[in-house]
């Protein structure tokens, strides 16, 4: 199996057909909505909260609240509901969460999108919470995860989840590939090639991205839709503690299996991180459409599908080539 990562990989460029890069339509349909960009930033407690969830929705894109205060989300969902606005939330697989998914039914709350947010998502409980959610909440648009197999991939569509999660392990603040020895760690982009193939309904590529060429190397290699947690953590918005060292900002990023997150040393496989301050989200997500509207035009198109046929090359010893970015 050939595999490779982000930074092993360029793409290759197409006969320019726009005049602007400005033409370029950056613009992704999922679900039932469309989104100004294929990128949400994770649902992991440092990185989105109710506000920017607000914020996010309000402007156009995409979000996926954590689960980490789960007594707060169905409030949550009134509240974006009362604004007109989507709801999109994430839910665990246990028992409790069974009960919680027949309250939201049962109080005629019913969310535009749940994320069934678990670390080895190939297995029988998300099957489980998959028809669970499709039996008493049929109109939500169910988003499973996480997995880093084609079968893991088939499994999950099989069972009547909307669109699929794929990585294990590749995370800015993740350990598994440590702790454990398993994952998509340092070949997260050929994982994504081979799940791509065999899905059938949309993907999403979460982790790994450490640029916004990752972005459109994930297009490339079948993401529908793009999850990053370290690229968003540093914001103003961002929920994680601001915290100055020697005179410079920094917001504290931490694992969802992390101690920090479980208040607890136990199964974790997670760490936290200080991240730069980058200051309003707002501007970071301007950049990452004009670098996509760049990369179209690259590309040869005036649309994310473009990116979905561009011919790749692997590069030796990687496209940093020794430079720091
Ligand atoms: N994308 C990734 O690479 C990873 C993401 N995470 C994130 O960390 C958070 C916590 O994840 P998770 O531990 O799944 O959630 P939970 O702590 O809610 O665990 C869910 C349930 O699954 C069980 N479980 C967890 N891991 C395994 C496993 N490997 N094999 C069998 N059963 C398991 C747990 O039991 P018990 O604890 O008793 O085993 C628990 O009953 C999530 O937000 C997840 O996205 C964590 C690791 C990797
Ligand atoms: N192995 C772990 N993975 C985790 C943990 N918390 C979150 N995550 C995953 O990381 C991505 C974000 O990755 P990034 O490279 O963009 O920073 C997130 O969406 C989760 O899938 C964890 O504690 N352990």
């Amino acid at each position: 199996m050939q595999v490779f990562d982000y930074e092993d990989i360029q793409l290759v460029p197409n006969k320019c057909i726009v005049d602007s890069r400005s033409e370029c339509d950056t613009s992704v349909v999922f679900g039932s909505h469309k989104f100004k960009l294929p990128v949400v930033p994770a649902n992991m407690q440092t990185i989105i909260d109710a506000p920017l969830a607000k914020d996010l929705a309000s402007n156009g894109y995409f979000y996926v609240m954590h689960r980490f205060e789960p007594e707060t989300r169905a409030d949550f969902i009134r509240e974006m509901h009362q604004a007109d606005l989507f709801a999109s939330i994430s839910v665990g697989v246990k028992d409790e969460e069974y009960d919680f998914i027949e309250q939201l039914a049962d109080a005629n709350l019913q969310p535009e999108y749940i994320t069934i947010d678990i670390a080895h998502g190939h297995s029988q409980r998300v099957i489980d919470m998959i028809q669970h959610i499709k039996q008493h909440l049929p109109e939500s648009f169910v988003i499973a995860g996480n997995v880093g197999t084609p079968e893991g991939v088939r499994e999950l569509e099989n069972a009547g989840a909307d669109a699929t999660k794929v990585g294990i392990g590749p995370g800015k603040v993740c350990i598994t590939k440590i702790k454990t020895g398993f994952g998509t760690g340092g070949w997260q982009l050929a994982a994504l090639r081979l799940c791509a193939k065999a899905a059938s309904k949309p993907i999403i590529a979460d982790g790994g991205v450490r640029t916004d060429g990752d972005i459109a190397k994930s297009i490339r290699f079948g993401a529908n839709m793009i999850m990053i947690g370290s690229l968003f953590a540093g914001h103003e918005q961002s929920p994680g503690k601001t915290i100055e060292r020697d005179g410079e900002l920094y917001k504290e990023y931490f694992g969802s299996a992390s101690e920090y997150q479980k208040g607890a040393h136990r199964n974790v496989e997670g760490k936290k991180m200080l991240v730069t301050y980058k200051g309003d989200i707002a501007d970071t997500l301007v950049e990452m459409q004009e670098d996509l509207q760049s990369a179209i035009s690259y590309a040869g198109g005036k649309d994310l599908k473009a990116l979905t046929k561009v011919d790749y090359v692997i590069v030796k010893n990687s496209i940093f080539n020794g430079d720091q970015y």
